[in-house]
């Protein structure tokens, strides 16, 4: 099938056009606007704000899709306005009403020759262009990470890639260098494990890294993993742009914390905006703009939704005009700040408005920056961006456990409750795992706090690799973990829990000159069999308490009904 979907200056030319297309109407409306406070005496102020707000808004939107000229007058018609509302009550500016007259005189004909070029032309010369990178763009697939191990010795890395895989990896292990080269070439991995020393040569290994960094322009995101610890092996890594340097025999463990942090961002949701302007066309401009930088943009034009938009979406980030006819950007951005539940989040203002004393009240009801038309797509992305990460960073502060990085007892709870609420309405199915890691104390009590720690971190690391990312994992308690799986039957969570209590089994703890290995328990409950949260959460814990009495590392289904 060949689908052929607009490019991103197609889709911009299109706003344009549409743009131009309704510039008549507006400017029969505006002339209406000024003949109505032409013919009243007592300058009736509601008139004049009406008026100014269609001229800045006319002057925005202008110079957002590169109406310089057109903007400019706007722009002066709009200072007019503004003299009119300064103005004590039945005083009129000196050239009244001629200037605006004049100025309305000059915008139409600026409409004339707007609508004449676009008949003539298909791309107009003075589009705004911009291009962005795709290379930040968040990955949307949802398959376990992709290893290539690079190394001679195949045992060591039998082992290694054996308890890489318990950790949720896919791993390919290759034993020359040249085969791992085309390999890459082939299909891209996630990260490299290297070594250094090959039989052909002493850095052979990060000599290929190199290599294929120059062939295809990118680095590959790699550690090293060599039995070499001198300073050429080292300075041979750093050239090469490995991240990490691990000596054998290294801990599978540390492996997949420094394979976690070189992929992780990879796997970082995109980021929410919510825009808020009366203006669909300039709204889809800047939507254009943010989805183009891989964002999620989500546009009301009647701020009058934007309660539902927040509670729907759940924003990182709102990006308000500051000018619009059911309430100003002000009046919205204090009706935010009044929920206590977006308190912290971050509003901007998007708008023309460049009096520095108006941008400066504006921002006066707790909002956090202005950017003005006409943007920089680079510097609106970049804004955006930067403060959507902030926000994401404290809500993570508040809702993640501190050591795991998973959901924390508060949110998991509420996210029952949610889960629950959205799988009735949805007819979907739910499953409520918890789950215990077995004779906890004695891995505390035996090898120390702190392998205690490795082994939650391990079990957290094992979940959040093998389940979906619409699954929620919650550290319950302290060796106690929650999961909720969305729409999958009983028999199907079983077999999931159970293929991740076999891996996560194998895997092999050290510490000191110790090696160890844990096991955990779960009880699964399921939505339809249970109706209420609180029913869902208690069967799935006296189904855990069950496996703990069977004799442990088991996974006992509720199988009772409400
Ligand atoms: N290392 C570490 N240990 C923790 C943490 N939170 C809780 N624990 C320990 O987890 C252990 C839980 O022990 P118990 O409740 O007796 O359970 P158990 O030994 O796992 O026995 P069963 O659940 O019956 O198999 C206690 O020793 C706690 O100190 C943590 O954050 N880190």
């Amino acid at each position: 099938m060949n689908v052929n979907k607009p490019s991103l200056q197609e889709k911009i030319a299109r706003l344009r056009e549409s743009f131009i297309s309704q510039l008549p109407g507006r400017l029969d409306e505006v002339q209406q606007q000024v003949k109505l406070l032409k013919s009243d005496p007592e300058m009736n102020r509601v008139l004049a704000v009406d008026l100014h707000r269609a001229f800045h808004s006319l002057k925005g939107t202008g110079n957002s899709f590169g109406f310089v000229e057109l903007a400019a007058i706007a722009g002066e018609a709009e200072d007019y306005a503004q003299q009119l509302l300064d103005l004590p009550d039945n005083r009129t500016p000196g050239g009244w009403p001629e200037t605006l007259e004049n100025l309305l005189h000059q915008l139409a004909s600026q409409v004339q020759i707007l609508i004449y070029t676009d008949m003539q032309n298909d791309h107009p010369a003075d589009a705004p262009f911009f291009e962005m990178g795709h290379g930040d763009r968040p990955r949307s697939g949802v398959q376990s990470p992709l290893i290539y191990i690079c190394d001679d010795e195949p045992d060591q890395v039998d082992h290694l890639g054996y308890q890489l895989r318990c950790f949720g990896y896919r791993v390919e292990h290759f034993t020359e260098t040249a085969d791992f080269h085309d390999a890459v070439l082939q299909q891209r991995p996630d990260a490299v494990v290297m070594d250094v020393h090959f039989p052909h040569g002493r850095t052979a290994g990060t000599e290929a890294l190199a290599r294929l960094r120059e062939l295809t322009g990118s680095e590959l995101p790699a550690v090293v993993l060599s039995g070499r610890d001198d300073f050429e092996a080292r300075l041979s890594a750093v050239q090469a742009g490995c991240k990490a340097y691990f000596t054998k025999p290294a801990r599978p463990l540390d492996l997949a914390s420094a394979l976690d942090e070189l992929i992780g961002d990879q796997h970082e949701e995109p980021y929410r905006i919510l825009i808020v302007d009366d203006e669909p066309e300039v709204a889809a401009y800047h939507s254009l703009i943010l989805e183009e930088a891989g964002m999620l943009v989500y546009q009301i034009h009647n701020p009058g939704l934007i309660l539902e938009a927040l509670r729907n979406f759940n924003p990182d980030l709102v990006l308000a005009d500051m000018y619009m006819p059911v309430c100003s950007g002000v009046e919205l951005a204090a009706i935010i700040r009044q929920l206590p539940e977006y308190l912290g989040l971050p509003i901007v203002y998007l708008s023309s408005e460049t009096n520095r004393q108006k941008q400066f009240s504006a921002m006066q009801v707790g909002v956090e920056g202005f950017i003005t038309k006409p943007v920089i797509p680079e510097e609106l992305v970049a804004a955006v961006a930067l403060r959507a990460e902030r926000m994401r960073t404290l809500r993570s502060l508040m809702a993640k456990d501190s050591l795991t990085g998973l959901f924390n007892h508060t949110t998991t709870t509420e996210m029952l409750d949610a889960s629950l609420a959205h799988a009735i309405r949805q007819q979907e199915t739910l499953a409520v795992v918890m789950l215990d890691l077995d004779h906890f104390k004695q891995v505390n009590d035996t090898h120390g706090h702190m392998a205690g720690d490795q082994v939650l971190l391990a079990l957290a690391r094992v979940l959040k690799h093998r389940l979906r990312t619409t699954d929620v994992i919650g550290r319950y308690g302290g060796e106690e973990f929650a999961l909720l799986l969305k729409n999958v039957t009983r028999d199907t969570a079983e077999k999931l829990v159970n293929d991740l209590r076999e891996d996560f089994s194998r895997i092999v703890f050290t510490a000191g000159s110790e090696r160890f290995k844990c096991t955990f328990s779960a009880g699964i409950s399921h939505y339809p069999g249970y109706r209420r949260a609180e029913d869902l959460r208690m069967a799935a814990d006296r189904a855990l308490y069950q496996a703990k009495k069977e004799g442990r590392n088991r996974v006992v289904v509720d199988l009772n009904h409400d």
